[in-house]
């Protein structure tokens, strides 16, 4: 460079280097188009950068804006956008690193992620339903193989629909996945021709490296890019996938790459339509292919089982959360207001209730229960219960939720063999003459005396009840985690647990309605109060009959029960007479531990067991759900409580049950009576104490042979409890290693109970070295 030339730089560098700066301000100001984040992952949000928009923003803004148009956004839509962020501080905030050279600030919490995640869930779901109805959607069947099994299987998937009588009107495509040349275009960003598209795969696993590698990592890096959206599946109309795999040999990796597929795309925005199946290549896949297909055709074809979706479907890490507020106490004034001030004429004994039964032209005169206005029913059904008829309920129980997704069955299961995803819990009467302390349903549920409403037959019970129970499973298939194989078989109720809320004994009808369940085939596991002596003497055979023992002298009954029947221990004592003279019936004492109400009577209830000499005890320590006041919501977990309000202090702590439980046996055999500690389910704070005799040559026979129960039943001959015994597992008897819990099943516990443990462990005496596991048992 010649010295003129320098100095005449050096005259103009300045307003150069000055209009080039304004130039670039300018431009970045109104122009620049920042590179795209997403609310989730703490950036602006995809509208804002140009991206597609999620579902969220979708519901605040007008839908018809479809995201194509979206995506061609003019830079003065992003300079708008540009200036509103700039006015706004918290937005600042959220503006990433790379595009202000200042470090992040803020990332949405962790909560705020979860809710996300949980509104996103179900908004999909509920989209996917919708779309599930939509008989013009493709269907896209891709897979993956190696050596060629997963193909066939595949091929049969197509050749299915194909000549599927409602799906085959849809248009079904096959590919490979492994040839596919764009998954991009199906997996990245969808192209709009596959909106409302069902996605199904059928998928080996290789624990070496396999092509299916590479489209698993294409869809983690999209979930993961922060850049685009990461919910672009969000407007498929669903998706399904099945795993081959082999048991024997990879029995810890089984279908691992499947069910990663199934995770993701679940992640990236898409409705599962149903949950995923696997087939072990050595074992029977031909059955659990054609189950996991039939019911995925069901429910595509079947408009009705997908008509509702509940709050149910949750992601995996707020599920747990989710049952464990899944009981609370609403009072309903009302109810107990309206049984209060009934007429005297109205009033007809539940004992003398043979003329109701005979006439229904009486019944039909009389009142609902609990009608579809009243408060009663708006609570009740605001807990998750189906009301069957005008006096009846069904709900889905938490451990039949937990079943289906391989997390452990209820102490039933340990117990006595029932599987909880088979088991459906109901009461043909909602109705109940106590008022217990525990009842965390106190207050919801009409409490009486006396029958003095209409009566259903029990035909239309025990229909409105299967329906509500299945309508609820069905409302399950989208819920992570749920096993193909035992949704399949939920839809074959095996176990009737007639509790829940209310007096099932208070029905009318109920030797008919058991009946019929064994008609069907369906075991019967009926739980009275012991307030009802003439219904429980009329009461025919059952699969195991339950009387509840919650206290073992006058006052604490009273306490505890708060029984509305003024001679309730004259009652409890007919009944407990009477359960003796059952020699035909497998009966057991149920005693549910209130610490400070009823835990210290050892003695008291060791002559109680002399008096009835039931085949089992169990005894529970109480669940904690919330507030159990009876005068409503007042007391808390933290500041104590009146003296018949329960509080997390009164819940016993497992030790604290075996102690007892050791103390009542001891007891038992100072009264020379023939009992000994069987079974365990430490999960739920639950322990089995049987008569000798069902223990044969050093092990424990406390199962059911349910077979065997029914093939009795039905030939008409008289039998005895010992005559439909099967032999408890290893895992369940006393002082397994696995203290109960089904080794078949992962143990899963979500990080708010193990913060809610400390909480608690921290308020209590640092002695007591384990914490009670809260949950509902019926
Ligand atoms: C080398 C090798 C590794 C495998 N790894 C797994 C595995 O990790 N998990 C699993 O469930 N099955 C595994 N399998 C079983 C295959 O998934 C199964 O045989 C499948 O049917 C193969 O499908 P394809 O014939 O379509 O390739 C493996 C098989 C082989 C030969
Ligand atoms: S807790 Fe009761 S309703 Fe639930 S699975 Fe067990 S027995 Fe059935």
């Amino acid at each position: 460079m010649g010295e003129g030339a320098l100095s005449t730089w050096h005259e103009i560098r300045f307003p150069l280097i000055l209009g080039a700066t304004f130039c670039y301000v300018y431009w970045r100001y109104c122009f620049y188009q920042p590179r795209a984040t997403i609310p989730k992952k703490g950036g602006r949000s995809a509208r804002e950068s140009g991206r597609p928009p999620s579902d969220d923003e979708d519901d605040e803004d007008d839908d018809s804006e479809d995201y194509d148009s979206t995506t061609e956004k003019t830079g003065k839509e992003s300079a708008d956008a540009k200036s509103k962020n700039l006015g706004s501080p918290s937005d600042d905030a959220a503006t990433s690193t790379e595009e202000t050279g200042t470090p992040v600030s803020s990332a949405p919490t962790k909560q705020k992620k979860a809710r996300q995640v949980k509104v996103f869930t179900r908004r999909a779901m509920k989209a996917g339903d919708t779309r599930l109805l939509n008989a013009k959607s493709d269907i896209h069947i891709f897979y993956s193989t190696l050596t060629s099994t997963t193909e066939k299987y595949a091929s049969q998937l197509h050749s299915l629909l194909k000549s599927h009588p409602v799906l085959s009107t849809r248009n079904i495509t096959i590919q490979n996945i492994d040839y596919l040349d764009d998954l991009d275009s199906h997996f990245v960003t969808p192209a709009r021709s596959l909106d409302e598209s069902f996605y199904l795969f059928v998928l080996p696993s290789y624990e070496s490296e396999s092509p299916l590698d590479y489209f698993i990592e294409t869809l983690k890096d999209t979930y993961n890019d922060f850049r685009i959206d990461s919910r672009p599946l969000r407007r498929l109309g669903g998706y399904a996938v099945f795993g081959l795999g082999d048991m024997n040999g990879w029995d810890h990796m089984f279908c691992y790459q499947a069910l990663l597929v199934d995770k993701y795309l679940g992640k990236l925005g898409a409705p599962r339509a149903f949950p995923v199946g696997t087939g072990n290549v050595k074992g029977d896949i031909e059955k659990e292919f054609k189950e996991w297909s039939d019911h995925l055709f069901d429910t595509l074809a079947d408009p009705t089982s997908v008509a509702e979706i509940p709050d149910i479907t949750m992601s995996d890490d707020e599920s747990e959360e989710a049952n464990d507020e899944e009981e609370f106490d609403i009072v309903d004034p009302a109810s107990v207001k309206i049984s209060r001030t009934t007429k005297a004429n109205d009033v007809v004994d539940v004992e003398d209730m043979g003329a109701i039964i005979q006439s229904s032209k009486v019944t039909s005169t009389k009142k609902e229960m609990v009608g579809k206005d009243s408060p009663t029913y708006a609570s009740l059904t605001k807990q998750g219960y189906t009301i069957v008829g005008s006096h009846s309920g069904v709900k889905i129980c938490r451990w039949t939720k937990s079943a289906l997704r391989g997390r452990g069955s209820c102490y039933k299961f340990a117990f006595y063999g029932i599987k909880s995803h088979l088991c459906m819990e109901t009461t043909p009467s909602l109705s109940c003459s106590n008022k217990c302390v525990f009842c965390w349903r106190h207050g919801t549920n009409p409490v009486g005396t006396t029958w003095r409403w209409q009566v259903d037959p029990p035909e239309a019970i025990l229909k409105g009840a299967l329906e509500g129970h299945y309508k609820k499973i069905k409302q399950m298939r989208g819920v992570p985690g749920v096993q193909a194989a035992r949704f399949a078989e939920a839809f074959t109720v095996r176990h009737c647990a007639l509790s829940l809320v209310g007096e099932p004994i208070f029905y009318p009808h109920i030797n008919e309605f058991v009946g019929m369940l064994h008609e069907r085939h369906i075991s019967s596991f009926l739980v009275c109060n012991a307030q009802h002596p003439d219904q429980l003497a009329r009461m025919n055979q059952v699969t195991q009959l339950y009387v509840s023992i919650d206290a073992a002298d006058k006052e604490s009954l009273r306490r505890v029960d708060k029984p509305l029947h003024r001679d309730f221990w004259e009652r409890f004592n007919k009944c407990l007479d009477i359960l003796k003279t059952k020699k035909n019936q497998r009966t057991v004492f149920r005693l549910t531990l209130v610490k400070g109400f009823n835990a210290e009577e050892v003695l008291g209830y060791a002559r109680l067991v002399a008096q009835a000499l039931p085949c089992f005890v169990e005894v529970k320590g109480v669940t904690y759900c919330g507030n159990s006041a009876p005068s409503g919501p007042g007391a808390s977990f933290s500041k104590g409580a009146s003296k018949d309000t329960l509080t997390m202090a009164n819940v016993p702590f497992y030790e604290e049950v075996l102690d007892f439980v050791k103390r009542l046996n001891e007891a038992l055999a100072d009264q020379g009576l023939e009992y000994d500690i069987a079974a365990e389910h430490a999960h739920s704070c639950c322990i089995l104490i049987a008569q000798k005799r069902f223990k044969i040559d050093g092990d424990w026979y406390t199962h059911i042979a349910y077979d065997r129960f029914f093939e009795l039943l039905e030939s008409g001959v008289e039998f005895g409890p010992m005559d439909y015994i099967a032999k408890t597992p290893e895992w369940a008897q006393f002082g397994s290693e696995q203290a109960g819990f089904n080794p078949e099943d992962e143990r899963v516990k979500h990080k708010s109970v193990v913060k809610r443990e400390m909480k608690l462990k921290g308020s209590r005496s640092s002695s007591e070295a384990s914490l009670p596991v809260m949950i509902e048992v019926s």
